[in-house]
């Protein structure tokens, strides 16, 4: 690996129970910019997911024990050693997963912003009082840890999508598993690696490493000794993990797929529209759950939005996300390149045009230019499906209706995001979206305050904000009685 100041921080071991767990099995991980490998990774598989969820389930009756404050404390460290150290973790992530440095010494920041949130939110999980219906009792509400939490996360934010469910989960006072994507382990081995620093104690946090995602997954999701489960990932693989977790009855919450429209009307703010389209679009080469999809353009700005998108994206730059100035990394495979390829051909196919890009990039086997195509139909492969990357299909409407039913026509609903300047049209679009999330001109809304999650078939839960340790509480209900004189 290059690039890294503290090579303390690149593990190439399972952190389970306080302890870095050997194995003979090995699997390797490449920079998804030049397929070089950065390392490689003793494979824990089944037999350290197990480990871990014993080391959890018996750390979880001290760590639950523990004072607010002094889960705050430690969560606290954590935030500032990961900030310490953000542009080793941000190079880590760059080399294995491939996004520009700037975009992923953001993500840090994005990640350890939760572990502070969550730090402070610790001290305010509060219960309730019920006025009871007769003199002689009292309704008493307390909120309790739910116990052993497992998470399964992806390759897109190596750090946050655990940052985030990590730090509710130990805030709370829940103990925690989670099994990070193959392609991106380094980034959560580095996380386990500051825990261990920041003091938190063995068995609270354990990272389990390896490439049998199904059995490492299944374990996860039937064990007896997992209250809850949390998955961020494709909305085919969260349906058999919700269906998995049946067997145990286990919480779920879940961050699925997104097909974000992206709407502009004619009295939008253009210049501002096209920052936002940016932005939402093609950070993380468009490899994130909230990227805009679909671009639904009104009929009076359609030509000239267009033209100012395409000025903007001409200036992106393409390559190794170490490289200066780059804006626009890698996929995060071959595959993924092709399948993005495959839905742009299949609309050109059915009369979209492209208007620039649509092709393989010479950059390298995993580059995709950055594109837009126009003459698109909402019911077009490259508008029906999750794209997951850098192409922005920019699809014709007439009036607010219209604009409405075509955002509205998927399965899924997890953002959305609109520009207009009209205050009437804000209220009765915001609230005709059947979005979990909705930008309003603005096309960035991922922060610690606020509660991410979807609805419909991206998912359920929502993660970050006050609302972010719902899912990692239990209420229970005490009923006092015999109070009479
Ligand atoms: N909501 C989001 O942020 C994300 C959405 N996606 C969507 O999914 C598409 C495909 O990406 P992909 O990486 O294949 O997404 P997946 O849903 O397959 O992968 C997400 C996570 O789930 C794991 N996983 C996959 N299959 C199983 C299983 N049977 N049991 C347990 N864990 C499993 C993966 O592990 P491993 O990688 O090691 O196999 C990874 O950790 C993307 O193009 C995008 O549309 C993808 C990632 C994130
Ligand atoms: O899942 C998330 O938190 C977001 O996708 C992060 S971002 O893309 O909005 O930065």
């Amino acid at each position: 690996m290059e690039a890294i100041n503290n090579v303390n921080l690149v593990k190439t071991q399972s952190y389970i129970n306080g302890q870095w767990y050997a194995s003979e099995e090995k699997f390797s991980v490449s920079n998804p910019a030049n397929q070089q490998v950065i390392a490689t990774l003793d494979d824990a598989g089944c037999a350290g997911v197990a480990s871990a969820i014993a080391a959890a389930k018996s750390a979880f009756k001290s760590w639950s024990a523990t004072s607010a404050n002094e889960r705050a404390k430690l969560l606290r460290r954590w935030y500032e050693l990961m900030m310490e150290h953000q542009d080793d973790l941000a190079s880590i992530l760059t080399q294995e997963q491939g996004k520009p440095l700037a975009e992923a010494k953001g993500e840090i920041a994005y990640g350890a912003a939760f572990l502070e949130w969550f730090a402070e939110e610790a001290k305010r999980v509060y219960g309730d009082t019920i006025p009871a219906p007769s003199g002689d009792k009292r309704i008493v509400v307390v909120k309790q840890p739910v116990g052993v939490v497992a998470a399964v996360t992806p390759w897109n934010f190596p750090n946050a999508m655990i940052a985030r469910k990590a730090a509710a989960a130990l805030a709370a006072g829940c103990t925690f598993v989670v099994r990070p994507a193959q392609l991106t382990p380094l980034s959560a081995l580095a996380m386990a690696e500051l825990a261990e620093q920041a003091g938190i104690p063995a068995g609270v946090f354990n990272v389990v490493v390896g490439e049998d995602s199904r059995g490492m997954g299944k374990l996860l999701t039937e064990s007896p000794d997992v209250a809850k489960f949390t998955f961020t990932g494709s909305t085919a693989v969260g349906k058999q993990l919700i269906a998995q977790c049946a067997s145990t009855v286990k919480k779920v919450s879940m961050e699925l797929g997104g097909n974000a429209p992206f709407i502009v009307f004619d009295d939008a703010d253009l210049d501002a529209a096209v920052q936002g389209a940016i932005a939402s679009k093609y950070r993380n080469a468009g490899q994130t759950c909230v990227c805009a999809n679909r671009f639904l353009v009104q009929k009076g700005v359609y030509q000239a939005f267009s033209e100012k998108l395409a000025k903007a994206v001409a200036e992106l730059k393409m390559g190794d996300g170490l490289a200066e100035g780059v804006a626009i990394g890698p996929m995060i495979s071959e595959q993924a390149k092709h399948d993005v390829d495959k839905l742009v051909k299949a609309s050109v196919e059915q009369g979209a045009s492209v208007l620039c890009g649509g092709e393989a990039d010479a950059a390298g086997s995993q580059f995709y230019q950055a594109t837009i195509m126009t003459g698109v139909t909402n019911d077009m492969p490259i508008a029906k499906n999750e794209i997951f990357g850098p192409v922005a299909p920019l699809i014709m409407f007439d009036d607010e209706q219209q604009a409405l039913a075509m955002a509205n026509d998927t399965e899924y609903g997890l953002a959305a995001y609109f520009y207009t300047r009209d205050i009437g049209r804000v209220w009765r679009v915001a609230e005709g979206l059947e979005y979990g999330m909705v930008g309003i001109n603005e096309g960035i809304i991922s922060n610690a305050a606020a509660p991410f999650g979807g609805v419909k078939q991206s998912g359920n839960g929502r993660e970050g904000s006050h609302y972010g340790l719902d899912d990692y509480t239990e209420i229970k209900y005490l009923c006092m009685g015999g109070l009479s004189a």
